[in-house]
């Protein structure tokens, strides 16, 4: 760090808070805000005189010593001048190498309009102080602790070091040359165990962080920048562009702005920040996409949605605990009234046996004292009693006895029935204020349950806003394995494929593009989103379209080993419906095929007649076709392979194993939620189309002449679909083909088509084949899948409804 130079990038304190010097009222403002500042000063009288003035107003006594010491010396001889010069230089490489800076204090004045500027540094003491300096022209001044400026003491220089970015990084420079760091003794201070290391001592530094500011000729102060004026200086808006160059879902320049503030214009740790809060969805957006990234706040809200349910979940569920411990306790008491009852009703009995017994000796005495003998007249002769006097005597004393029993046993049964009175009173008590804590529990779970419902409904409606704005169309496209060495297609990254036909290159953008390479996991992992979306009760639709023998059957089937698209999403849909346990999902699976423009039922073995569309009201059904409740993946593998055995395949040039017809999978989803009452319904509808062929190229005659015919006509009738859909044509051709016609409820999501149960979201497979010699079906399947990416299929509605005897659900 030169003296009088400006700072340099290397040697500025990345870390250093620019605003340290920002004047105070009284105080003179210093435009010390950055560390590079260079300052024009005086070039007219409106611009600040002060950082002038505050170099000049804080020249040290010592430093005019110096300067003097200096003079004298410069008139000495010129040998004393060269050893002088010597020094100076050892001292200046010291300096650059050491990073401690002694330079030479130097007497002159800055004249008007000169080149000012002004090194900011950080000193650090061995007593622990951290103090800021300024250093014009090797003139060096700190700010002490009533922040006035002052002449940086000569002896400190042996007392501390200056920081420099990498000396405070590294925090080895904190050290100093003793074993015991110099830092004061307060409650910064601590020690940590570190293995291989031992206890090492702590000390929490106080950091300074960048602020960007701005020098306001009127107030004369720096001051802090606004957000929509910063991003653009340079600085920021490198950094900015860093950002949003790896994250392309970023795109609200202020707000990185606002996060390269909080970390201390660090891009890094913004980019950090940000994928830990929102992960892949960030890194999988395209960065000019038509993608409506200012509702990432929807996600965000999305996330805290999720953080209030998981609250309210378990808060349900400590109050259903609580309830459940409160009926425990109640049926206890009940059990202790009972017991108590039984123990009254004994003690009565034993009271009334008491009785009885007390008045058959009763009845004794009285019949003892009846047999004595009639009183004698007093003036006759005394004759000898009738009845012994030991008798007499004994039944007296036992008449007692029984008179004291008596009376202590109607004592003993009069306390028992007090206190059982008291016990029943007190049991009364205690079950009405059980009662009255049962109605409390029961009206905050009742609360409970329908704020948990409200936040379900709002997190399910940002959910699906989400996939609303990713589009509810999404084309992949497949590339099929092939053994040739040459090949068509060429894959320029995850959305584009390139066709290369006789020399001219064609590209195609797709929502995803497969390679040969990709696997069956990776192929399902992009239809994986929408299986929510039908379980939440949308309908789905996924359906394969591609040249015959491009493996449509391979994406959507798969083999036993390595099962495709259907199985892979009705093993979710089951997965996601065991996973809520509050909702019972009843799931029906039907299957069929369109051979030759007619529709055959393939759960029956030989059905009756073909099958017909009913179209009634705005509904699109397919009346007598058989469906079958289904529980586990086990049930639905039977279902399909018996549909499968009963598909009409051939063998045909191109395809051993060729479909001859369209596949229809439909799975309905009925879900009844307990806590909120509502009842969806949904359908899954997988499609594996046939394959459109070339005649002269599959050579097909006689049977499978007419297949061919029919597949293709159904195919052109699909791409007049897609080709009105696109345009918003007033009239779309469903009804030209029965593939359109049971199909169009899968398609029309759009207020003029009016079906009743639309699509919530549709994927379609354009399998392709990458031999050169179906180098022409492989553009038009490509072109066809860029005509269905241009299609909007509106929003569409939920289906689903309050259940009639739920009168809680709101
Ligand atoms: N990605 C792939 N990896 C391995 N084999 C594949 C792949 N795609 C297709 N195949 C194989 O290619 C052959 C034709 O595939 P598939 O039967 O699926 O074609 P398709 O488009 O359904 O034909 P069609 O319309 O005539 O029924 C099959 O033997 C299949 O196993």
């Amino acid at each position: 760090m030169g003296s009088g130079a400006s700072v340099t990038e290397a040697s500025r304190p990345e870390r250093q808070e620019a605003g340290q010097a920002e004047a105070e009222p009284g105080q003179p403002s210093t435009p010390a805000g950055r560390s590079d500042a260079t300052l024009q000063a005086g070039e007219d009288s409106a611009k600040p005189q002060s950082h002038t003035v505050d170099i000049q107003s804080v020249k040290s006594e010592e430093g005019k010593q110096q300067t003097k010491d200096r003079e004298e010396k410069q008139e000495g001889d010129g040998e004393g001048r060269e050893e002088e010069e010597e020094e100076e230089e050892e001292e200046a490489r010291q300096a650059e190498t050491q990073t401690v800076l002694n330079p030479a204090p130097v007497t002159e004045t800055v004249a008007e309009g000169e080149e000012v500027s002004l090194d900011f540094e950080s000193f650090l003491h061995n007593n622990g102080t951290l103090y800021s300096c300024f250093n014009h022209h090797g003139n060096r001044v700190y700010v002490d602790e009533s922040q006035n400026l002052q002449p940086f003491p000569k002896e400190w220089y042996s007392q501390g070091h200056f920081l420099t970015p990498n000396n405070e990084s590294s925090g080895q420079a904190h050290a100093p040359a003793s074993s015991q760091p110099a830092v004061r003794e307060d409650d910064r201070t601590g020690s940590i165990y570190i293995q291989g290391k031992g206890t090492v001592m702590t000390y929490m530094f106080e950091e300074r962080v960048n602020v960007c500011r701005f020098w306001d000729p009127h107030s004369g102060v720096w001051l802090l920048l606004p957000l929509q004026w910063e991003i653009n200086v340079e600085f920021v808006k490198a950094r900015v562009q860093r950002v949003m160059s790896t994250l392309p879902g970023l795109v609200d320049q202020k707000e990185i702005t606002a996060a390269l503030r909080q970390c201390n214009y660090d891009s890094e740790e913004v980019i950090s920040v940000y994928l830990t809060m929102f992960g892949e969805i960030l890194l999988q957006a395209s960065a000019g996409g038509d993608h409506n990234y200012a509702d990432l706040n929807s996600f965000r809200a999305l996330l805290e949605r999720d953080r209030v349910i998981e609250d309210l979940r378990q808060k349900l569920q400590t109050k259903e605990k609580e309830v459940d411990n409160l009926f425990q306790r109640n049926s206890y008491l009940a059990r202790e009234v009972r017991y108590l009852s039984e123990v009254v009703q004994h003690l009565n009995q034993k009271l009334a046996e008491l009785e009885a017994d007390q008045q058959e000796a009763r009845e004794k005495i009285r019949s003892l004292l009846n047999r004595r003998a009639p009183a004698v007249p007093p003036a006759k002769t005394i004759t000898k009693p009738s009845v012994d006097t030991d008798q007499l005597r004994q039944v007296s004393r036992l008449t007692r006895e029984l008179n004291v029993s008596n009376k202590q046993l109607r004592s003993t049964v009069h306390q028992a029935l007090t206190d059982m009175k008291n016990q029943l009173e007190e049991l009364k008590g205690a079950a009405g204020k059980l009662t009255q804590v049962e109605q409390e529990a029961a009206g905050k779970v009742e609360e409970l349950r329908s704020l948990y419902r409200k936040e379900a409904v709002e997190r399910k409606s940002l959910y699906n806003k989400l996939l609303e704005l990713q589009g509810n169309i999404r084309v992949f496209c497949r590339c099929r394995k092939t053994t040739a060495s040459s090949s068509c297609l060429e894959k320029t990254d995850d959305q584009e494929v390139v066709v290369v036909q006789k020399g001219s290159k064609k590209k195609f953008q797709f929502d995803k593009v497969y390679s040969q390479t990709s696997t069956q996991e990776d192929v399902f992992a992009g239809t994986l989103p929408v299986i929510t979306s039908c379980v939440d009760g949308y309908n789905v639709c996924i359906l394969a379209y591609g040249q015959t023998g491009s493996g449509k059957t391979y994406t959507m089937m798969g083999s036993k080993e390595n099962p495709g698209v259907n199985i892979r999403s009705i093993r979710e849909l089951l997965r996601i419906c065991a996973d809520k346990e509050k909702v019972c999902y009843t799931l029906k699976i039907s299957m069929l095929e369109i051979y030759n423009d007619s529709l055959n039922d393939l759960l029956i073995k030989s059905p009756s007649a073909a099958l017909d569309i009913r179209v009634q009201g705005k509904s699109v059904s397919v009346p007598g076709l058989t469906q079958i409740q289904v529980q586990t993946e086990a049930d639905i593998l039977n279902v399909m392979e018996i549909g499968e055995k009963n598909r009409k395949i051939a063998s045909t040039k191109m395809n051993t194993q060729s479909s001859r017809s369209h596949l229809v999978v439909a799975l309905e989803v009925e879900g009844s939620d307990e806590v909120s009452g509502l009842t969806s319904r949904s359908t899954l509808t997988l499609c594996d189309l046939a394959g459109s062929e070339r005649i002269s190229k599959t050579e097909a005659e006689g049977q499978r002449l007419v297949e061919a015919a029919a597949i293709n006509k159904s195919l052109t009738a699909l791409g007049q679909v897609f080709s009105a859909l696109k345009c918003n044509a007033l009239h779309v051709p469903f009804r030209n083909s029965k593939l359109t016609h049971l199909l169009q409820p899968c398609l029309s999501g759009d207020a003029k088509v009016k079906a009743v149960v639309q699509c919530r979201q549709c994927c379609v497979f354009v399998n392709v084949s990458p031999d050169l010699s179906d180098a022409v079906e492989t553009l038009s399947t490509l072109q066809f899948g860029s005509t269905i990416r241009q299609v909007s299929l509106g929003k569409a509605t939920q289906n689903v409804v309050l259940a009639k005897n739920n009168k809680a659900a709101k």
